[in-house]
């Protein structure tokens, strides 16, 4: 069968951009890249076209197993000929091996930056241990770290480097991430955060604050790539449950012994997405807690509309996720876990380059269509 071929158009700038290695990844064509502009693609396959405007185009058709990629000739719009003083077209063949793209034909010293705007200043709030990989991998990514607002120093929400800032990244505690969301908006920054815990108290100000007054805040209770896929199969698994009665479906969370809030974000998100999708749930509902000690509290017993989740708090354990379906025959299962913190880090610092150039609440949907 003829190879798919798609004919992209896209700009390379001239500007340095840190590639790192020979070869770049789906990492480099990834969705979350800040271009703000469309480059047309032309998908042919067996003679359809299918018309493609995104970076995350690139990016599903890759993972689709597309074979081929043609960059060709981009005519510039004019709003990208006023971003971009001294872009230029040029032409590159992709390909797609095992879910990696290498560039063919463009040597490192070339530098693909049709991904990045600009380099941006990041501002970080909560300088905990989200707060310093986040600094590691924004610093890795060619950002500037303009000013880190923990408890005790509070007050730089007035300063001039904080002020200055394109996005702020917010990782502190279900208490604080409020407030801190307003002094944000109040100097003027846009906001990416990951905190959790916060949303039944705030959520509906926070949403009004984004929508009707315009402000700008990119909340996910879990911003690693692992786990909007995990989100995706989860919905598409409830989808088809929802015709097969006979198993029952719980959830359970274990995390570190520091995490301070029950269940988890990311099990509330999943919860929720699944109710959504299943007939037969119309509510989650805390089921029991393991604490480190070993102690158990809380209970098993639930009513048949209500989808119990567990939660267990151990060790350092980064965050494990899990959907059981289970029936007098057998059990499904599907487990999403986290070696470490890097996945949540980076997913955070990508939203962050995808809100410097984008308004509103924003969410990994707008990220990722899967
Ligand atoms: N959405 C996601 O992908 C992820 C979300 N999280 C969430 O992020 C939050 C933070 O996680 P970690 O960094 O692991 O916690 P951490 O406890 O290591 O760090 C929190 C930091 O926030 C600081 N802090 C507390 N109150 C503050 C305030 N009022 N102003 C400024 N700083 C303040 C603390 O001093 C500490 O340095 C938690 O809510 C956690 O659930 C964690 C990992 C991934
Ligand atoms: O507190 C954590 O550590 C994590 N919190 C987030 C959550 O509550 O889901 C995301 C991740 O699981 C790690």
């Amino acid at each position: 069968m003829q190879d798919d071929v798609v004919i992209m158009y896209v700009f390379v700038m001239t500007v340095d951009v840190p590639v790192g290695g020979s070869s770049v990844n789906l990492d480099v064509a990834h969705p979350c890249r800040p271009v703000q502009f469309d480059f047309g693609v032309e998908k042919v396959r067996a003679g359809v076209s299918v018309e493609c405007s995104r970076v995350d185009d690139l990016y599903r058709l890759a993972v689709c197993g597309l074979q081929r990629f043609e960059w060709k000739e981009f005519v510039f719009p004019d709003v990208v000929q006023q971003l971009f003083h001294g872009a230029r077209a040029e032409k590159f063949i992709f390909t797609n091996k095992s879910n990696e793209i290498q560039v063919k034909s463009l040597s490192l010293r070339e530098k693909i930056s049709a991904y990045y705007l600009k380099n941006m200043k990041i501002a970080l709030i909560g300088y905990g241990k989200m707060g310093h990989m986040i600094e590691q991998i924004a610093l890795e990514r060619g950002h500037e770290i303009v000013s880190i607002i923990d408890i005790d120093n509070r007050e730089d929400f007035a300063s001039e480097a904080f002020r200055s800032a394109d996005v702020a990244i917010e990782f502190t505690t279900p208490q604080t991430a409020y407030d801190n969301y307003l002094q944000a908006f109040a100097a003027g920054v846009k906001v990416v955060s990951g905190s959790t815990g916060w949303i039944p108290e705030h959520g509906e100000e926070v949403r009004r604050l984004c929508r009707e007054e315009g402000h700008t805040l990119f909340w996910s209770s879990n911003f690693s790539l692992g786990v909007a896929i995990f989100g995706a199969v989860n919905r598409y698994l409830a989808h088809i449950m929802s015709g097969f009665p006979a198993y029952d479906v719980r959830m359970e969370e274990v995390h570190h012994v520091h995490k301070l809030d029950a269940p988890s974000g990311t099990a509330i998100t999943l919860a929720e997405d699944l109710i959504h999708a299943i007939g037969r749930k119309d509510k989650w509902v805390k089921g029991t807690f393991t604490a480190p000690d070993g102690t158990v509290s809380g209970t098993e017993a639930c009513a048949a509309n209500e989808l119990r989740v567990d939660s267990i708090r151990r060790g350092e354990v980064p965050g494990i996720h899990s959907v059981v379906y289970d029936s007098e025959a057998d059990c499904i299962t599907i487990t999403h876990d986290a070696h470490n913190r890097k996945g949540f880090a980076l997913g955070a610092v990508l939203a962050a380059e995808y809100t410097a150039t984008h308004e509103g609440l924003l969410t990994m949907d707008d990220l990722f269509q899967f």
